[in-house]
């Protein structure tokens, strides 16, 4: 069987995946122009040239720009839709959507608007044989912790639609101790918890994702690798890691994705999961993320069947 129907064939679940990171340019300016908003780039072409990105941040820059289009519930819904028949299509059947509440509401668009939309798509899909979906609402690093516990706060009529809270944004100089008192809201709240840690950041980063944010997964957390205690602690509480290979390729996380220290995580005996983080800008959904791995690692059927499963496992439930 060819690679891709292999990949495709796998039951999968997606967990580490922005919402707004789904929205791919021929999207952005439809809802651009339904919407009466100008995008700074002439026009889908121009647009994609700029996707070459030196590091986290310069592409943070752009994303947040092309979030401009997205005003009321239908474009939200719009936005998610498309994304689940793209998920639906690689075999996810769960997947666990990260979103950026403050970055709406800066904008003047009420969460409630913003939820209205994932929750009205949430629905569609699963009443159409799509994955099921669950709702984390990430705070973002570059608004500071005050305005992080606000917005937890603000999620208290949403939890249900909204499982968890996450954290991310520019990491470099924003430590997760930082974010201690919205992540003790959040579980006040009944919600599940998760971060980014180590993807720019140092170990040290991800250590304090566990031990003082007391997360259940680390989004990305690569850089565990130069830490070998913080590998054994990784494997030994089965701690999952939500991995993302295109990603860490286009931000420059590694040179090459050969160069990538996924095999030696999963030799370590560390819970992995493969994922796409921003699939629109970073070249690939996620059986994209599971083709490249596999040519570039040499994976068989069955560590691929591994890694689907490893996802299944690895659920908010
Ligand atoms: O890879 C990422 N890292 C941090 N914040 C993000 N927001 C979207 N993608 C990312
Ligand atoms: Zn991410």
């Amino acid at each position: 069987m060819a690679l891709r129907e292999l990949v495709t064939g796998l039951a999968k679940a997606e967990l580490h995946l922005h919402l707004e990171g789904t929205l791919e340019p021929e999207l952005a300016f439809a809802l651009a122009a339904r919407n009466g908003v100008s995008l700074p780039y002439a026009g889908v072409a121009a647009l994609r040239r700029a996707y070459d990105f030196a590091d986290l941040q310069s592409f943070l820059d752009l994303y947040y720009a092309c979030m401009a289009v997205l005003r009321t519930a239908e474009d939200f819904r719009d936005l998610a839709a498309a994304y689940l028949d793209r998920a639906r299509a690689d075999g996810v059947v769960r997947a666990e959507v990260f979103f950026d509440p403050q970055e709406h509401t800066a904008r003047g668009v009420p969460l409630a608007e913003v939820v209205a939309g994932l929750s009205r798509a949430a629905q569609e899909s699963v009443a159409a044989g799509g994955p099921q979906v669950a709702f984390i609402a990430c705070a973002v690093r570059h608004r500071g912790p005050a305005e992080a516990l606000a917005m937890v706060e603000s999620l208290e009529p949403h939890v249900g639609t909204v499982v968890g809270l996450g954290l991310d944004s520019t990491e470099r100089g924003h430590p997760p101790r930082d974010y201690a008192r919205a992540f003790d809201a959040a579980r006040g709240l009944g919600l599940r918890t998760v971060a980014h840690a180590g993807e720019e950041g140092p170990p040290a980063y991800v250590w304090e994702a566990l031990d003082v944010l007391g997360v259940e997964r680390v989004d990305h957390g690569v850089r565990c690798v130069e830490d070998a205690a913080l590998v054994r602690r990784l494997a030994a509480d089965g701690t999952p890691l939500t991995v993302c290979p295109l990603s860490n390729v286009r931000l420059r996380v590694v040179d090459d994705l050969r160069d990538h220290p996924l095999p030696r995580l999963l030799d370590a005996g560390v819970r992995v999961t493969l994922n796409s983080d921003d699939p629109a800008y970073f070249g690939g959904y996620v059986a994209d993320n599971y083709v490249a791995c596999a040519e570039a690692f040499g994976w068989s059927e069955a560590d691929l069947t591994a890694l689907a499963r490893a996802s299944l496992d690895s659920v908010l439930r």
